[in-house]
């Protein structure tokens, strides 16, 4: 941990407050931060003053015309540029970050074509979303690449630091916002909502309260955002495993690729009109269908009127259709749950015979299982 040691120094030195806690490596979660000491809730645990936050390089911006590169952009070659000079001011700070091997494992848009057929249906849109992003950003830079002697290999590596360690900065009086990189809290791991501490800006810097009591040990975590699996797996490369028991309320079981085929265009159009078109999902923590789905269901079963007094008031004008719906939904979930099934067959056989690689397939398993988990719970199979 010596590294760690000497970035903790780093970033005091750069005036990071940093209360009871330090970074430990954590069994399938890298590395992450733990209290050394017990904490009470409402006790600061962190505190990054602006002057200490990497800021997008303006002038090398305005130097290589990248002005209106994305960002995310922006970020990633300043970083890189800072990252490249002889004495750089952050080698300390680059030395704990993950290497470009830890983002093949995690990131699904590193991984070979065969494993991302793997993934759910409801995976590959936002995958695709970030595959456009990212070659967007790789053609806006590409002379500066070119001129600066940078492989685009270089690029995406701190492109996905970038991307997964960033913060959003918005300085006080009214000037423009930006994205940034904060030392020493992005050691901190993310947990489902209402499992984190309270991360909040205030005028001069980051602030990161104890939500709760913590004894020494324990990770502290901050939320990123109230992500489903599907979003923190491609944006982050990970997933939240639920506790036994426990529900994660941020995630939901996408049933577009199941539904939209099934709404004939005229439905579509009507659904398209009221901004209900996509988004269907099953929220395993209710054990429920969102009423997203409950709408797109009754406008393939009533007619307008039924269906518009739905949408307006949340319940059906006479008789409830929610058996009518679950009627219409039964045969689609009973298919996805299938689905799963060989999914997860395919998966389990790569993981036995070690033909695959493991860091994938135990991700890919864990998401088709809580697909299929949140399916059985709800047709209590
Ligand atoms: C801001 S960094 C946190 C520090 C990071 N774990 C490290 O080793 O440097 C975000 C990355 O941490 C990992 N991560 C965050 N929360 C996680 C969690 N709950 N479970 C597993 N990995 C997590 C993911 O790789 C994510 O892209």
């Amino acid at each position: 941990m010596q590294r760690h040691e000497a970035f903790t120094e780093w970033a005091q030195a750069r005036g990071v407050e940093i209360g009871k806690v330090k970074p430990a490596r954590l069994p399938g979660r890298g590395l992450g931060l733990v209290t050394t000491a017990s904490v009470k809730k409402n006790q600061r645990i962190l505190f990054v003053p602006e002057k200490a936050m990497f800021k997008p390089d303006s002038a090398l911006l305005k130097q290589h015309n990248l002005q209106h590169a994305s960002p995310q952009a922006q970020l990633a070659v300043s970083v890189l540029a800072a990252c490249a000079t002889q004495v750089s001011a952050i080698a300390l700070w680059e030395a704990t970050w993950p290497t470009d091997t830890d983002f093949e494992q995690g990131m699904p848009m590193r991984w070979d074509g065969c494993l991302q057929d793997l993934l759910p249906p409801s995976v590959q849109q936002p995958l695709q979303r970030q595959q456009d992003d990212y070659m967007k950003d790789v053609g806006s830079v590409h002379t500066f690449l070119r001129h600066a002697r940078v492989t685009e290999q270089r690029f995406r590596y701190y492109w996905s630091i970038v991307n997964s360690r960033s913060f959003h900065w918005k300085p006080p009086k009214g000037k423009a916002g930006s994205m940034v990189m904060c030392p020493f809290i992005d050691y901190t791991n993310h947990g489902p909502t209402g499992t984190g501490c309270n991360v909040s800006q205030r005028s001069n810097g980051y602030e990161m309260l104890a939500n709760r009591d913590y004894d020494a040990g324990e990770e502290v975590l901050f939320t990123y955002g109230a992500h489903s699996n599907d979003k923190l797996l491609v944006h982050y490369g990970f997933i939240c495993e639920s506790p036994p028991g426990l529900r994660n309320k941020d995630d939901d079981i996408r049933l577009d690729h199941l539904l939209i085929p099934k709404l004939d265009s005229h439905v579509r159009d009507k659904l398209q009109d009221v901004g209900f078109l996509g988004a269907y999902a099953l929220l395993p923590a209710e054990n429920e269908l969102c009423f997203k789905t409950q709408v797109a269901v009754r406008a393939a079963l009533l007619t307008s009127n039924e269906w518009e007094y739905f949408v307006t008031n949340g319940e059906d004008m006479t008789e409830d259709q929610t058996p009518a719906v679950l009627r219409f939904m039964h045969p689609l979930l009973v298919r996805y749950h299938n689905d799963a099934t060989g999914e997860l067959t395919i998966i389990e056989e790569q993981i036995v015979d070690g033909s695959g690689p493991s860091t994938q397939l135990l991700l890919l398993r864990s998401r088709w299982r809580q697909i299929q988990d949140a399916l059985e719970a709800f047709l209590k199979m």
